[in-house]
C-alpha cells in the first residue's frame, strides 16, 4: 500500500494542476479528495509498519539466539573455545541479531514498497517521456553495482579487523576490570593500557576511514550523475510545455516522478545493499550452526554403567595442537574403583591436562581412556560427566547467591536447601555462609546492585579467596554419590586450620568412593591409596607414601623439601 502512495500522489497532483488551469471546480473535486486520502494513508501507514517491523525483529532475535546458544551448548569440548578463529566467528554470529537482520526481514517489505513505487513512477514517467524513464532506470545501474561492492568491502574489512577489535576489548576491559584494578594501579599500568586501547582503535578507524572516503567519493559522483539526468529532463519538459506538447500538470508530474523515481531507486539500492550486508553477517551465524560436533560419538554410543572396576588410561598421548609439544607421553594409569589416587608433579607436568582428558574435554591423540573397559570416545560426554564430581583449579565464582553458587553443581539441588547445606558442611563452608547477612540467600556479588541498594550491606557481599574455594568445593561435593570425584588443588587458598579440616572431611567423604586428588601440598596426599608422580608427561613413580619415601626418588625429594621448609620455619630443622 505504501508503495502505491507516491504514484497516486504524483498523478492526483497532475490532475489537480490541470483542473486548476482549466478553471472548472468539478475537475478538482476528485484529485483533492484523492490527495486527502493519500495524505491520511501516508501519515498512518509508517506507524503501523514500524510496529510490525519491531515485532518481527523481536521474534527473529529470539529465534536466532535460541539457535545460536543451542548450537554452542552442543560443543562439548574445550578446543573450539581456545581457537581464536572460532571465537571471531562466534562474535560475528552473535552480531546477527533480529535488529541486524532487519534489512533482510522487514527490509523485504521496504524493498517491495520501493519496487512498487518505482514501477508506478517509471510507468507514469513512460507515459510522459519513455526516453526519460529509460535514462532514470539506466543511471541507477552504476549506483547498484558500486553499492554492492562497497558493502562487500565493508564486511571483509570488519572480518579483517576482528583481531584488533578483540585486542582493543581485552585492553579496555583490563582498565575497568575489578580483578585487574589492584595490579593495574600497583604497577602503574593505566597509561600503558590506554595507549594500547587507542593504538588498536586508531588501526580500526584507519580502515573505516579509507572505506568511508571511498564511499563518499563514489556516492557523490553517482548523485551528480542523477542530478544531471533529472536536470536535463526538467529542461526538456519545460521546453515541451512551452511548445504545447505537455500541459502544466504534465510538467509538475514529470518533475515529481523523476525525483520520486530516483529516490525510490536509491532506496531500493540501499535496501538491497543492506540486505546483502546482513546476509553476509548471517553467513557467520550459518557457519557456526553448521559446525559438526567437536567430540563426535559413534551412531550408537555405549551406555555408561556405574563404575565397577575402575578408570584406566592406556598409553595416553596428548598435545593441545599439532604445533604444540606433547604434554602427556604414554601415560598408563589405573584408578581402581573405591580407591583414592593422588597425582603430584611439578608445575606444568600435565596434571590438569590429565583431568581434562578424564572429563573428555579433549580426546587423547593416541591411546585411550577406559571406563570399566569402555572407551570414553564411545560415550556421550554429558553422560560421562553426569557420573563425576569435579573441582577445577580455576573454578568459577558466580555472581549468584551462596545457595546458587553451590546448587549450580547439580541443577536439581538448586531448590533443595538440604542438599546444598550438606555439601557446604562437607566443604567447611556452612559456618561461613551462615554468618552472611542473608545466609544462603546472600548475593555474592555487587554487580547487580541497584541505586536503591546503595546503603544496604545485605544486598551483596564479597568473599575472600579461601571462602570462595570452599564454596567451589561444596559445588563439587553437591554431586554426591557420583562414581568419580576429581579434586584439582582443593585447598590451595585455605589457611592451615581450614586445610586440615577440609582434608579430614574429604578423607571421610572419599573413603570407599573413587577419587583422584591433585595437590602440591604433599601432606594432604600422603594417606592416598596410590600416589602417582607425573614428570615430563610420563608417570615416573607410583606407590603408597611409604613405598615412595623408601624409594628416595622424586616424591621423597619433593616431600623432604616441603617438610624441611616447615621445620626450618619452625626452627626445628
Ligand atoms: N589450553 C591449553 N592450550 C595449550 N597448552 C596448554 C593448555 N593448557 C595447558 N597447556 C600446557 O600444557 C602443559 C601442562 O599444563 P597443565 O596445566 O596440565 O600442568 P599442571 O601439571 O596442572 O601444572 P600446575 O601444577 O602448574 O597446575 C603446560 O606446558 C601448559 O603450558
Amino acid at each position: 500500500m505504501s508503495g502505491l502512495l507516491p504514484t497516486g500522489t504524483v498523478w492526483a497532483t497532475k490532475l489537480l494542476v490541470d483542473g486548476l488551469t482549466s478553471g472548472r471546480a468539478d475537475h478538482i473535486l476528485v484529485p483533492v479528495a484523492a490527495l486527502v486520502a493519500l495524505g491520511l494513508a501516508a501519515g498512518t501507514l509508517p506507524h503501523l509498519t514500524g510496529y510490525l517491523r519491531a515485532e518481527s525483529d523481536r521474534r527473529l532475535d529470539l529465534l536466532l539466539q535460541d539457535r545460536l546458544y543451542t548450537t554452542v551448548n552442543r560443543f562439548q569440548g574445550l578446543s573450539r573455545f581456545e581457537n581464536p578463529l572460532f571465537l571471531d566467528e562466534l562474535r560475528m554470529a552473535a552480531q546477527a541479531t533480529g535488529g541486524a537482520m532487519g534489512p533482510v526481514t522487514s527490509g523485504l517489505f521496504d524493498l517491495g514498497r520501493n519496487v512498487i513505487a518505482l514501477a508506478g513512477l517509471l510507468g507514469a514517467l513512460t507515459l510522459l517521456s519513455p526516453l526519460m524513464a529509460g535514462l532514470v532506470a539506466v543511471a541507477a545501474v552504476p549506483t547498484l553495482v558500486a553499492r554492492m561492492s562497497l558493502e562487500k568491502r565493508r564486511v571483509a574489512m570488519i572480518a579483517g579487523q576482528s583481531a584488533a577489535a578483540r585486542r582493543q576489548i581485552f585492553y579496555s576491559s583490563l582498565i575497568t576490570d575489578v580483578q585487574a584494578a589492584k595490579e593495574v594501579r600497583l604497577f602503574g599500568l593505566g597509561g600503558f593500557l590506554k595507549d594500547r586501547v587507542l593504538g588498536e582503535l586508531v588501526r580500526i578507524q584507519g580502515g573505516d576511514r579509507r572505506l568511508d572516503r571511498r564511499e563518499a567519493l563514489t556516492q557523490t559522483s553517482l548523485a551528480a550523475l542523477s542530478a544531471v539526468v533529472s536536470g536535463a529532463g526538467l529542461a526538456w519538459a519545460a521546453y515541451a510545455a512551452l511548445s504545447g506538447r505537455l500541459t502544466a500538470g504534465d510538467v509538475t508530474a514529470f518533475a515529481a516522478a523523476v525525483a520520486g523515481a530516483q529516490a525510490a531507486l536509491i532506496a531500493t539500492v540501499e535496501n538491497a545493499a543492506g540486505a546483502n550486508q546482513a546476509l553476509l553477517l548471517f553467513g557467520h551465524h550459518e557457519r557456526v550452526m553448521s559446525l559438526a560436533d567437536d567430540l563426535p560419538t559413534p551412531g550408537r554410543p555405549a551406555a555408561l554403567a556405574p563404575l565397577r572396576r575402575g578408570v584406566e588410561l592406556r598409553d595416553v598421548w596428548f598435545r593441545y595442537d599439532e604445533s604444540h609439544p606433547w604434554v602427556l607421553r604414554g601415560v598408563d594409569l589405573t584408578i581402581p574403583h573405591g580407591s583414592s589416587v593422588a597425582l603430584v608433579g611439578l608445575n606444568g607436568a600435565g596434571k590438569s591436562t590429565l583431568i581434562k582428558l578424564l572429563c573428555r574435554f579433549y580426546d587423547p591423540c593416541r591411546g585411550s581412556i577406559l571406563w570399566d573397559g569402555v572407551d570414553l570416545r564411545d560415550v556421550p560426554p554429558a553422560e560421562l560427566r553426569a557420573r563425576m564430581g569435579v573441582l577445577f583449579q580455576d573454578y568459577m565464582s558466580y555472581d549468584l547467591t551462596a545457595a546458587e553458587n553451590i546448587g549450580v553443581g547439580e541443577v536439581t539441588a538448586l531448590t533443595d536447601r538440604g542438599r546444598v547445606e550438606t555439601a557446604a558442611r562437607a566443604a567447611g563452608a556452612h559456618d561461613i555462609v551462615e554468618a552472611l547477612p542473608r545466609g544462603y540467600d546472600t548475593m555474592l556479588s555487587r554487580v547487580f546492585f541497584g541505586p536503591e541498594d546503595d546503603e544496604d550491606p545485605r544486598a551483596g557481599v564479597m568473599l575472600s579467596g579461601g571462602q570462595w574455594q570452599r564454596l567451589a568445593l561444596a559445588r563439587a561435593l553437591v554431586r554426591e554419590g557420583r562414581d568419580l570425584l576429581i579434586l584439582d588443588e582443593p585447598s590451595s587458598g585455605l589457611d592451615a586450620q581450614a586445610e586440615y579440616e577440609v582434608h579430614r572431611r574429604l578423607r571421610e567423604h572419599r573413603s570407599g568412593s573413587t577419587s583422584l586428588l591433585v595437590s602440591h601440598r604433599l601432606g594432604a596426599v600422603r594417606d592416598a591409596d596410590l600416589i602417582v608422580v607425573l614428570g615430563d608427561g610420563r608417570i615416573v613413580e607410583r606407590g603408597t607414601h611409604d613405598d615412595l619415601m623408601s624409594l628416595s626418588g622424586r616424591y621423597a625429594h619433593l616431600f623432604e623439601t616441603q617438610a624441611s621448609g616447615y621445620r626450618e620455619d619452625a626452627g626445628i630443622g
